[in-house]
């Protein structure tokens, strides 16, 4: 029994408190979590929790917005009533993939790949069903400007084909007017309707000018800090640099050792298996793995070069490293529309693959992507409960879940006793 501490939880995750109040012996706190019709949210805690020690249980995914201003409320609402600290407790850190400007090395914005390409070495991007892609109002999170520069590339178009003059301004296109020029950007504007890929190959920054994205992970960073949060505990942050957005304390525990419990309880001969980061991103994650447990490792390499700015996206997936005959584990953070996971899967299996496993800590699996790994190569996906499974797992045969409950419980009573957590981080 722990005294003076508080756990409450949010809408996101009510499983998931659960089991982590029954790791630490006590029955979540009373509140009120509901809505006014307008849909703002109310936030009643319906104990004292002064001079106490919060934590209040809020996951990302699902309807993540009003999860987050459940959140800010609820930490509020506890400083306000004289809690001595509080801690958010985020297993999903909700938008952590927003943490730094995306921009390319030539001042584009990053847009996903394009699905439905062309095939190109016998490769292509499409998965079954195709993923949201850039200009869909599903993909719109890094789309900023991208509407503009179409609008602006078919109009030089027509404006060619009438042999009009061309002048353009303030919608980030060159301004030059030599008919050369005015041809590539005709036919950029082409390439543009038919394959939302070439929208980046095409996007010309004019000198001096950046369009402006907005930094969202630095917001959410302010926002609960500013709302009253003393502490944050996470897992498995898609950007371990996140962290130095605060000012406070944040504790970004590991789902490694639990998938890599995963692999040896499992997959039979693991150690001739193979661990496979799905993109070089991940690639760090998966070494520490590949490394951990002595096993061979392979990476996927995205090659994205358009050789001339008319060029339709060149775009195929390479894999460096050997898979043929053995099962193949790829390791990544989060599976959110489960496009890389898939694609992926399809290339391991096309290059030899017995079996092709997922391991991914946050399971977000948003939209259509349940229906994207049924119809998958993937034989087998395992994601932690960091968000909540339960309507996934009814959907998906091939889904596993790996419980998070006791890794922040352990956490939490640590955090709470003043012990150190260095001991969660280790994977051994
Ligand atoms: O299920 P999906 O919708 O395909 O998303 C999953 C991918 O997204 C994240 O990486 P991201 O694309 O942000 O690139 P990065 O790893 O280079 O940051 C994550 O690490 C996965 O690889």
């Amino acid at each position: 029994m722990v005294r003076n501490l508080v756990v409450i939880g949010g809408n996101s995750h009510p499983q998931l408190t659960q089991s982590i109040c029954g790791v630490l012996g006590i029955p979540p706190a009373e509140v009120l979590l509901s809505k006014f019709a307008v849909g703002e949210t109310r936030v009643e805690v319906q104990e004292s929790v002064r001079e106490k020690d919060v934590y209040i249980i809020q996951s990302g995914g699902g309807k993540v917005n009003d999860h987050l201003l459940e959140l800010l409320i609820t930490i509020s609402a506890c400083k306000t009533a004289s809690a001595r600290r509080v801690t958010a407790v985020l297993p999903l850190f909700p938008y952590s993939r927003q943490s730094d400007i995306p921009y390319d090395k030539a001042g584009a914005p990053l847009v996903k790949a394009a699905v439905g390409g062309k095939p190109t070495n016998g490769y292509t991007f499409e998965s079954t069903p195709p993923t949201p892609g850039p200009g869909k109002p599903e993909g719109l999170g890094l789309m900023n400007g991208m509407d503009n520069l179409q609008k602006g590339l078919a109009k030089a178009q027509i404006e060619d084909s009438t042999g009009s003059p061309v002048k353009r301004r303030g919608n980030g296109l060159p301004r030059n007017d030599t008919t050369d020029s005015l041809k590539s950007l005709a036919n950029a504007a082409d390439d543009a309707a038919s394959n939302a890929s070439s929208k980046i190959s095409a996007f010309q920054p004019r000198p001096g000018y950046k369009q402006w994205v907005a930094q969202a992970g630095t917001l959410v960073a302010d926002l609960l800090t500013c709302a009253g949060a003393d502490h944050i505990i996470t897992m498995d942050l898609h950007d371990p640099q996140y962290q130095g957005y605060f000012d406070i304390p944040v504790d970004n525990l590991y789902g490694r050792p639990l998938l890599k419990s995963y692999i040896q309880r499992n997959i039979p001969n693991y150690k001739q298996a193979v661990i496979v980061s799905p993109d070089a991103g991940g690639a760090k994650r998966a070494t520490a793995i590949a490394d951990q447990m002595g096993m061979e490792f392979a990476l996927i390499h995205k090659e994205r070069r358009p050789t001339k700015i008319t060029d339709r996206q060149n775009a195929t997936m390479m894999l460096v490293g050997d898979v043929r005959d053995r099962i193949a584990i790829l390791i990544d953070d989060l599976a959110d529309t489960s496009n890389t996971i898939t694609r992926a899967a399809k290339l391991l299996k096309k290059e030899g693959a017995s079996q092709v496993y997922a391991l991914v800590t946050h399971g977000i699996l948003s939209g259509d992507a349940i229906e994207r790994i049924n119809a998958s190569a993937l034989d087998k996906v395992v994601v932690t409960n960091s968000v909540d499974q339960v309507d996934h797992l009814r959907r998906c045969p091939k889904l596993e879940v790996l419980e998070v409950g006791h890794v922040f419980g352990e956490a939490i009573r640590r955090v709470h006793h003043g012990e150190s957590i260095s001991v969660l981080f280790q994977y051994d």
